[in-house]
């Protein structure tokens, strides 16, 4: 049994307050790539985890994966499961890869076990993981509030669209990120997403100056639609109307920048 762990991207981020707790109140559009992780099960008496890939050396100590606190939190007593996570998206990237493998974990699981949790019942535990898990159990478009957790699926009219995602290698620390928020209000999300903005791209870039190179490179393709970052960065993204449009991208990239990380997709 396998599940794909499917890239995350936010089409907009807008924040609009911190709460007490730390935590920002957010108002997203969040959208999937039909690519990202791979994980598979097979039977085993105990939880074990196998990590490979080539992402597989960026992630550190085991035990902590949300791969494992996934199955933690769905093991009933005596049951076992071998995972096998296939790491192909940067960590720390925006793309909530961690919380996508973590959402995996929990759809294959709950099959892998025969629990016959609802995705309801999926998308409630799955809060307990991060603020990205609940959106990535379904993996569909969805407008994102609250913490990004309270979830409300819409029709972009997107459909399989092309996608170009570019990386400069840096990993950013999404707390980090949020701690950088100067606490204005610069309003909602509206309605046309395109006209919205991700609030955490300006804080990300003085972080980590290269994302301001990365979205000029996606902004001068010819068929990019629109560029912007992702999450709480580094990883920005560039939608193309065709994909000869988005790998002719991608090449012109590459042959600039060999050094940056890449993922030539579609919207799913
Ligand atoms: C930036 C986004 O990826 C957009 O989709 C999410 O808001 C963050 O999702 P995530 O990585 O799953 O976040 P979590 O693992 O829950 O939180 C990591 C850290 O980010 C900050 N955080 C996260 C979400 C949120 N709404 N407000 C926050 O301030 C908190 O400091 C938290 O300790
Ligand atoms: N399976 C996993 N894959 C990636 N990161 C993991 C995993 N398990 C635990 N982590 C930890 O989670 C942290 C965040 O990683 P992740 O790649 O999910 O974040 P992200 O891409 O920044 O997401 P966001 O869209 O929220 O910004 C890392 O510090 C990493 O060590």
């Amino acid at each position: 049994m396998r599940e794909r762990a499917y890239a995350k991207i936010n089409l907009a981020l807008h924040v609009r307050s911190r709460e007490p707790d730390g935590y920002h109140r957010i108002e997203t559009l969040f959208a999937f790539c039909e690519d990202g992780d791979e994980l598979e099960v097979a039977p085993a008496d105990g939880l074990e985890l196998h990590v490979e890939g080539p992402m597989r050396q960026d992630l550190s100590d085991e035990t902590d994966n949300l791969v494992l606190r996934a199955a933690r939190l769905l093991q009933p007593g005596g049951k076992g499961a071998s995972l096998r996570l296939t790491k192909c998206l940067p960590i720390a990237a925006g793309l909530g890869g961690g919380s996508a493998d973590a959402a995996a974990a929990m759809r294959l699981l709950n099959r892998f076990w025969a629990l016959d949790l609802d995705s309801e019942k999926l998308t409630e535990l799955a809060a307990s993981l991060g603020a990205d898990v609940p959106a990535c159990i379904g993996s569909v478009t969805a407008r994102g509030e609250g913490r990004g957790d309270r979830l409300q699926p819409v029709e972009t009219g997107l459909g399989k669209m092309p996608v170009l995602l570019v990386n400069p290698r840096k990993a950013v620390s999404t707390a980090a990120v949020f701690r950088g928020w100067d606490g204005i209000d610069r309003g909602p999300l509206p309605d046309d997403w395109r006209a919205g903005r991700n609030d955490l791209e300006p804080i990300a870039l003085a972080m980590v100056p290269e994302i301001g190179e990365v979205l000029e490179r996606l902004k001068a393709q010819s068929g990019a639609r629109l560029a912007r970052m992702s999450g709480s960065g580094a990883t920005c993204f560039a939608l193309f109307e065709s994909v000869v449009e988005r790998d002719a991208a991608h090449d012109a990239i590459a042959a600039e920048r060999p050094d940056w990380w890449q993922l030539a997709t579609r919207l799913r």
